[in-house]
C-alpha cells in the first residue's frame, strides 16, 4: 500500500495524541507506584478477569470478591476469561481497586475481527462453544458448518445444542434427525433441550458444570431464553442494549463472565453470539471441516483445488462414500460465498 503523505496539521495532531497517551500511561504508573511505595498493595493473588473496561479490568478473586484493576505496563491486552496474578489495593469511592501484575498463559482464545478487520482475541480460556440450533428458524446445514469451521479454527470444542424440542413435529423431524446424525457421526456431541421446559435442562446443566462456555447461533434460536433460564436474576439485555447504542451491534466485542448457579461459567456479549459469521481464508475453511482436513494431504498435487484434478483425495473419498456429499458441497458453498461476507 502506498504511504499517504500527512499534512503538517495531521502530523501535529498525531504527535499530540501520542503525547497525551504517554502522559496518561505515566500518570497510571505513577499512581501504581504511589500505592506500592506506600505499602498499600496486598499480596499477590490469583484472579479471573470477568469484564474489560478500556484501560481497566474487573477481576474476581477465588472468594468472588471483585476488584477494579489497573494493568502494569507491557502486559499486552487482557480479555475476559484471562487468569491473572494481581495485588489488591485500596478502596476508592466504595470500589475495591487492584493492580494486575501478570497474565497466565491462555488455554484457548476466541477471536473475531475488530472494526478495523484485524482478528483479535475477545475472550480467553473457553472450553466449549455451544452452537444453538432449533426447528425454527430453519436449521441450515451450511450455516451450522460455518459456525463449526470458526470453532475448529479457534481450537475450541463445539457442541450442537438443539433447542425448542417442543417444536419438533412431523414436518421437521426428518430434517433434524438427518442433521443430528450427520454431526454425531463426525464426533460432535449433541444435546437436546427446550428453554421453555426447565425439566429438559438437567443434562445441559451437568455438562456446563466446571467449564467455561459461550452460546452462539443464528438469531431467534433461543440463546437469550436459554441463558435467562440458566442464569436467573441476571439481566443480560441491559448490557446488550447499552452496547447497542454506544457502538453498533456488529462491532461490539466487550464480553462479561457470569457464574451459572448450577456450576460452570458463561462468557457472553452480543459480539460473541455472532461468532463465526465473518470472512475466513480458504485454508481455514478446509481446516474447519474435520473429516476433509484429515484427507486433504493425500491429493496427488500439493496445490490441489479439489475441483477436477486427477488424484484428488477429497473427490475420491466422496465417491467412495467416506466423506458425505452434503458436507463436501457445503464446503464448496462456503468457499463460493467467502467473497460475499
Ligand atoms: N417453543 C419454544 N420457543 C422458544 C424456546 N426457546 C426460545 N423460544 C422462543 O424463540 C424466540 C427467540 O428466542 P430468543 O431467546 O430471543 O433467541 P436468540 O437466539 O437470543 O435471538 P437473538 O437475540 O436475536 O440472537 C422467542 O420468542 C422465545 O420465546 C423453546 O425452547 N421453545
Ligand atoms: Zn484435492
Amino acid at each position: 500500500m502506498a504511504k499517504r503523505k500527512l499534512t503538517k496539521q495531521q502530523t501535529w495532531r498525531i504527535a499530540r495524541i501520542q503525547d497525551e497517551k504517554a502522559q496518561r500511561a505515566d500518570k497510571k504508573e505513577a499512581r501504581i507506584a504511589e500505592q506500592l511505595n506506600a505499602g498499600d498493595l496486598g499480596d499477590e493473588t490469583h484472579g479471573l478477569v470477568i469484564a474489560h473496561f478500556g484501560t481497566q479490568v474487573e477481576v474476581e478473586d477465588e472468594q468472588r470478591q471483585r476488584y477494579r484493576c489497573f494493568l502494569r505496563a507491557n502486559l499486552g491486552s487482557l480479555v475476559t476469561g484471562d487468569h491473572v496474578v494481581f495485588r489488591p489495593g485500596q478502596e476508592q469511592n466504595g470500589v475495591q481497586t487492584g493492580v494486575v501484575e501478570t497474565v497466565l498463559e491462555r488455554n484457548s482464545e476466541l477471536s473475531r475481527p475488530n472494526p478495523y478487520n484485524e482478528i483479535k482475541p475477545v475472550a480467553a480460556n473457553i472450553d466449549v462453544i455451544l452452537l444453538v440450533i432449533a426447528p425454527e428458524p430453519y436449521a441450515h446445514a451450511n450455516l451450522i458448518d460455518r459456525y463449526l469451521v470458526a470453532a475448529e479454527n479457534c481450537h475450541i470444542e463445539p457442541i450442537i445444542l438443539l433447542n425448542k424440542i417442543d417444536l419438533v413435529n412431523d414436518d421437521n423431524s426428518e430434517h433434524l434427525a438427518d442433521l443430528l446424525n450427520r454431526y454425531s457421526y463426525l464426533g460432535y456431541r449433541i444435546l437436546q433441550v427446550s428453554a421453555h421446559d426447565p425439566d429438559s435442562l438437567g443434562e445441559l446443566k451437568e455438562f456446563l458444570n466446571d467449564q467455561v462456555s459461550v452460546f452462539v447461533g443464528q438469531s431467534g434460536v433461543g440463546k437469550s431464553s436459554l441463558i435467562a433460564t440458566l442464569l436467573p436474576g441476571e439481566d443480560l439485555r441491559i448490557g446488550a442494549l447499552s452496547e447497542h447504542t454506544r457502538k453498533g451491534r456488529h462491532t461490539t466485542t466487550t464480553a462479561r463472565l457470569y457464574h451459572f448457579p448450577a456450576g460452570g461459567d458463561l462468557i457472553d456479549s452480543p459480539g460473541i453470539r455472532e461468532f463465526g459469521l465473518w470472512h475466513m481464508s480458504e485454508d481455514d475453511v478446509l481446516y474447519g471441516f474435520r473429516e476433509l482436513r484429515a484427507v486433504a494431504g493425500h491429493c496427488r498435487f500439493r496445490d490441489c483445488h479439489h475441483e477436477q484434478e486427477p488424484g484428488c483425495a477429497l473427490i475420491e473419498a466422496v465417491e467412495e462414500g467416506i466423506i458425505s456429499e452434503a458436507r463436501f458441497s457445503s464446503y464448496k458453498r462456503i468457499l463460493e460465498t467467502l467473497s460475499e461476507l
